[in-house]
């Protein structure tokens, strides 16, 4: 890179004023551009930055799409906006664009605090989000952040004063902002709300209200989803203020009920299978689609977990993944990272990655389990047939579901069309997976959770015209899932799921469910006939330690994965049950938590010293000498002997318990200093980070030069048409100070950014630019 000249007091403000003057230039095209009029094809016919236009281009990114023709220059204007657009249609740019050209024309710095913040309702989307954000921020100056949990609250505190624009989970960024350190929100001028009916849906009105109610209501605020849902009216009603409402005409169309909002490029197909018969066909698809990139939906982590396992097992001749919201954050992002790249795979997932995640080229989606709700459905299929590109979609109803769900979807003009099984492609894969539960107990245990977890799933589901709890044929399914029969899901005041439907008819408060058996654990169906394997013993076992590690780890670490935030668990908390009705499905508590249990002398540690007492006539309780005849105590011995006897009873009772004192009182000492030396090394850490970057992923990227004259493409020495340069941000990745006090002007340091690819690369690039 060229070496800058030093500018003088004069350069300067002439740079200042051709500064202003590119800014008002800006403003007053913004004022003018008429959206209605106007109707850009590329980005640089909107009235944006060229520091935006040029980052766009850089990241292959020339031609805009109808939600961002549509909806820019309505946000540049400075309106808050309700977007809506088809799945895969670009509603990411057209929130991020706006963000950046905000804080552009504020001549927003380091100093300024937060800018911006951007609520996204799962890990996944706001990973993705962010890195959008720093592919097409390369030319601004601004410093962006990611809080998604899973990461030490302390670390993202200490260094989330310094970010500009702030993406996150809702129950992270209200953690931050409860804290009150670093999170400064008094200057904020963009919040954007993606995919916030899904916020909504996870039960995160509440944090939303909060983290809304903490901002300055004069911000703008952008409402983006691909489907428009009541509760999505009713917050863009609470947090948007004389809002324009922008959406490709299908969505509004599909708001009126005349065209679908999935993308026309998708072709849409449904098939009518008995529930005991899904993973049969499941099976015979995946083999017969082994040169695809798919993902299978399912209803719970546990299914996925199960499907996974056994298919894994059954090896299908495709590269199998899963990803659910149990798994532990890296693994998470590695599936996804996987996932991206893979061309012939499938992927069994939840509803975690079923909205905004951008999985390029996925030729399938199958819907294993039916949705919870038509918008489910269409931001599951919207995986595919993205941006303008060929997909398919499969879903798979049971003749209990069908009717009512096609109905549901065709009042959506969603039509999806019948597909029939060929009978020469179908094959049984139920004694496979019998034989494969029979010899592995992990598996046969696995297959148990996912049986309760699927019957539990339809139990709280609203619809029910389309989920019909009484009518799963709970002895068939077991069998498809390879199970000798079903769990017993014991129910307050009743047996069994079978008992339950008897009660159909009864209220819902008679159908709360009790604890399954001593240890919460699903209750074995009674042996009746048949030989006991060592593995049903296993099974019968209090304590489930006895099995392998590898199936504690693929079982009870799932409970510890969850890290800090169970937010981060996709699950839908806006069904009307009280959780303590739902069938318990909890696993055994921890190991050390059983043994504390089961352990008399920890139990007894609690009741105190047993003392002898002897009740009277009254009923009344008295020591056992108050109430003993003279002759009784005298047989005893003189009362000195048994008063020094006492004494010294005592005595010795109170060296022991002296010992144990100072034990524990050592002990305590000895922690105490521990953690002392722990603070003292985690703050040297902390300011060794501070001073010299830190090695993990950091919460920061800095975006841009932080140099306007660059950003706009122009060198000031070279500069004919007089585009200025811009203040420097201290941040800025590149090091060249051109501040007339300082004469080592160094333009060595400049760090050289290739593209990231991966989100490793994405946060070696961030520990780049802080070092
Ligand atoms: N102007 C554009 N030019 C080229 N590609 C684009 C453009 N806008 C978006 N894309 C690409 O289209 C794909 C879908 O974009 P995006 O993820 O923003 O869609 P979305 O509307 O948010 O979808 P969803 O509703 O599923 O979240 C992405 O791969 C993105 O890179």
């Amino acid at each position: 890179m060229a070496r800058k000249q030093k500018l003088t007091t004069v350069q300067r403000k002439d740079q200042r004023q051709k500064e202003e003057a590119y800014l008002k230039e800006l403003q007053n095209k913004i004022e003018e551009y008429d959206p209605k009029v106007s109707k850009a094809k590329f980005f640089k016919d909107l009235p944006l930055s060229s520091a935006t236009v040029k980052g766009l281009n850089e990241a292959s990114f020339v031609k805009v799409t109808e939600i961002q023709r549509d909806s820019i220059p309505i946000s540049l204007k400075g309106h808050d906006i309700l977007g809506a657009a088809k799945t895969g249609s670009g509603k990411t740019l057209a929130f991020l664009i706006p963000v950046l050209e905000k804080l552009y024309r504020e001549k927003w710095s380091e100093f300024d605090g937060l800018g911006a913040l951007i609520i996204s309702p799962t890990r996944e989307l706001a990973m993705q989000t962010y890195e959008v954000l720093t592919k097409i921020g390369t030319h601004t100056s601004f410093s962006a952040g990611l809080v998604i949990g899973g990461k030490d609250v302390k670390f993202e505190s200490a260094r989330i004063s310094k970010i500009n624009i702030l993406i996150g989970t809702p129950g992270r960024i209200l953690q931050h902002m409860d804290q009150a350190v670093g999170l400064s929100t008094s200057n904020l001028q963009m919040l954007v709300l993606d995919e916030a009916d899904r916020c909504l849906d996870m039960g995160f009105q509440k944090t939303l209200d909060a983290i809304v109610s903490n901002l300055p209501p004069t911000r703008q605020t952008l409402l983006f989803s691909a489907t428009q849902s009541q509760s999505l009216t009713d917050l863009a009603r609470l947090s948007l203020t004389d809002y324009k409402t922008v959406g490709t005409q299908e969505v509004i169309n599909e708001k009126n009920g005349t065209a679908a909002s999935t993308p026309e490029t998708l072709q849409q197909s449904y098939i009518t299978v008995e529930l005991p018969d899904k993973l049969d066909i499941l099976f015979s698809f995946i083999k017969s689609h082994l040169k695809s990139k798919m993902i299978v939906f399912l209803s719970s982590s546990k299914q996925v977990h199960f499907v996974y396992e056994t298919f894994r097992k059954m090896q299908p001749g495709i590269s199998l993944m899963h990803l659910h919201g149990r798994q532990k954050q890296r693994a998470r992002t590695e599936t996804l990272d996987k996932f991206s790249r893979a061309q012939q795979v499938c992927l069994f997932a939840t509803d975690v990655v079923a909205r905004g995640i951008d999985f390029p080229s996925v030729d399938w989606v199958v819907q294993l389990d039916c949705p919870e709700d038509v918008d489910t459905y269409i931001h599951r299929v919207g995986r595919s047939a993205r941006y303008g590109k060929q997909g398919k979609s499969l879903i798979m109803l049971t003749p209990q579901e069908q009717d009512a769900f096609l109905k549901r979807l065709q009042m959506r003009k969603i039509e999806p069309s019948k597909l029939n099984i060929k009978q020469s492609k179908k094959r049984s894969i139920k004694a496979q997976l019998q034989s494969l539960l029979f010899i592995d107990p992990e598996l046969k245990y696995l297959g148990q959770k996912a049986f309760i977890s699927y019957i539990r799933s339809i139990y709280i589901q609203k619809d029910k015209e389309v989920f019909k709890f009484d009518e799963i044929p709970t002895e068939e399914f077991a069998a498809s899932l390879g199970l000798p029969g079903a769990p017993k899901i014991k129910m307050k005041g009743m047996k069994s799921v079978q008992q339950s439907k008897l009660l159909k008819n009864a209220s819902r408060s008679l159908l709360s469910l009790s604890k399954t058996n001593d240890d919460g654990e699903i209750e074995k169906k009674d042996k009746q006939d048949g030989v006991r394997t060592k593995y049903d013993k296993m099974f019968e076992r209090k304590n489930q330690t006895v099995l392998s590690e590898h199936y504690l780890n693929i079982t009870k670490s799932q409970a510890n994965e969850d890290e800090d935030d169970d937010f981060m668990t996709i699950k839908r908390t806006d069904h009307d049950l009280k959780e303590e009705e739902l069938p318990e499905l909890l696993l055994h508590s921890s190991k050390r938590g059983q043994k504390r249990a089961l352990s008399k002398k920890a139990s007894l540690s609690t009741k105190g010293n047993a003392t002898k007492v002897i009740f009277d006539d009254d009923g009344e309780a008295h020591p056992v000498y108050e109430l003993q005849g003279e002759e009784d105590f005298e047989k005893a011995g003189s009362a000195e002997t048994q008063k020094q006897e006492f004494i010294d009873k005592e005595q010795k009772i109170l060296k022991e318990v002296d010992i144990e004192d100072k034990q524990v009182a050592k002990e305590k000492k000895q922690e105490k200093k521990r953690k002392r030396l722990e603070n003292m090394k985690k703050e040297m850490e902390a300011a060794y980070d501070e001073e010299f970057g830190s090695d993990e992923e950091e919460p920061v990227a800095y975006l841009g030069t932080g140099n306007l004259s660059d950003d706009m493409g122009n060198d000031y020495s070279s500069a004919e048409e007089g585009e200025p340069e811009r203040k420097k941000s201290r941040y800025s990745k590149n090091n060249d100070d051109s501040s007339d006090e300082d004469d080592n002007i160094n333009n060595n340091g400049v760090i050289e950014i290739e593209e990231p690819e991966t989100l490793e690369d994405l946060e070696s690039l961030t520990a780049r630019l802080i070092d």
